[in-house]
């Protein structure tokens, strides 16, 4: 279980989430929406301590994780896709992925690079391709699967379909309901797109200048479209 219990997250002075509280089981699979600049992005690196002072407890399994660098959280399970990508150019994709494999441990061993491949029929054309031959949606294509190759627990992705084409949103979205399937891996997405979102989650969860707007299930969601109409682009 991964808990935050009444976050706060600052850059210098300014103040950008308000006291957010959320609950991710294992397994569970919650969408964070919002217009640009609501803390999306904020909220997935205050988890993964990356960037924002944050004040008030993020938990795994109890723990608190807020003295422990980004790769001693990953360690734990943790793994977050930021929206730069950050593929290494001039490595190739099997390359990429294979720099991932440091973070797996004992308990949940990582994929192997061919295993990780096999999951992305898009990429594994694309293996010996270097970084900077991708195009943006095979790079975030890459950078998803690099995530999962430590076979981590819960996956934070940060707008994964941002700018990419359909075809390439429908590939993602197909591999993560199954990876969520294969390996009950836990998924904290950041999205504006809503139909990705919902396709990908049970639970969504609306921010609003860094404050939740709405918590709940899809349907629940769904139910008011007001939510909609206030706090998402159609
Ligand atoms: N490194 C930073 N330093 C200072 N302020 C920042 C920094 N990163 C983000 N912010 C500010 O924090 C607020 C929340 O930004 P954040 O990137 O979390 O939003 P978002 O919902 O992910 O938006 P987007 O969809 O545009 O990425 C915005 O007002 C933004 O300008």
């Amino acid at each position: 279980m991964l808990e935050l219990s009444g976050i706060n997250a600052f850059y210098g002075q300014s103040h950008v989430l308000h006291d957010i509280s959320l609950r991710l089981a294992d397994g569970a699979g919650v969408a964070v929406v919002g217009l640009n600049g609501m803390g999306k992005s904020t909220l997935l690196k205050s988890i993964m301590g990356a960037g924002p002072t944050v004040r008030g407890p993020v938990r795994l399994d109890g723990q608190d994780l807020d003295r422990l660098a980004p790769h001693r959280r990953a360690r734990l399970g943790l793994a977050l896709v930021p929206e730069d990508r950050r593929i290494y150019p001039h490595l190739t994709v099997a390359e990429n992925l294979a720099l991932a494999g440091h973070a797996g441990t004992a308990a949940r061993p990582p994929y192997t690079v061919e295993e990780v491949l096999a999951f992305f029929p898009l990429l594994r054309r694309l293996a010996g391709r270097k970084g900077f031959q991708l195009s943006g949606g095979e790079q975030q294509l890459a950078a998803v699967a690099r995530a999962v190759l430590a076979r981590p627990r819960f996956l934070l992705l940060d707008e994964p379909t941002e700018g990419l084409a359909p075809l390439i949103v429908d590939a993602m979205g197909t591999e993560i309901r199954a990876l969520r399937a294969r390996d009950g891996m836990g998924l904290l997405l950041a999205e504006q797109n809503v139909e990705f979102a919902r396709a990908c989650t049970e639970h969504v969860l609306v921010l609003n200048v860094g404050s939740i707007a709405f918590s709940g299930s899809w349907a629940a969601f769904d139910a008011d479209p007001a939510i909609r109409d206030r706090h998402l682009s159609l």
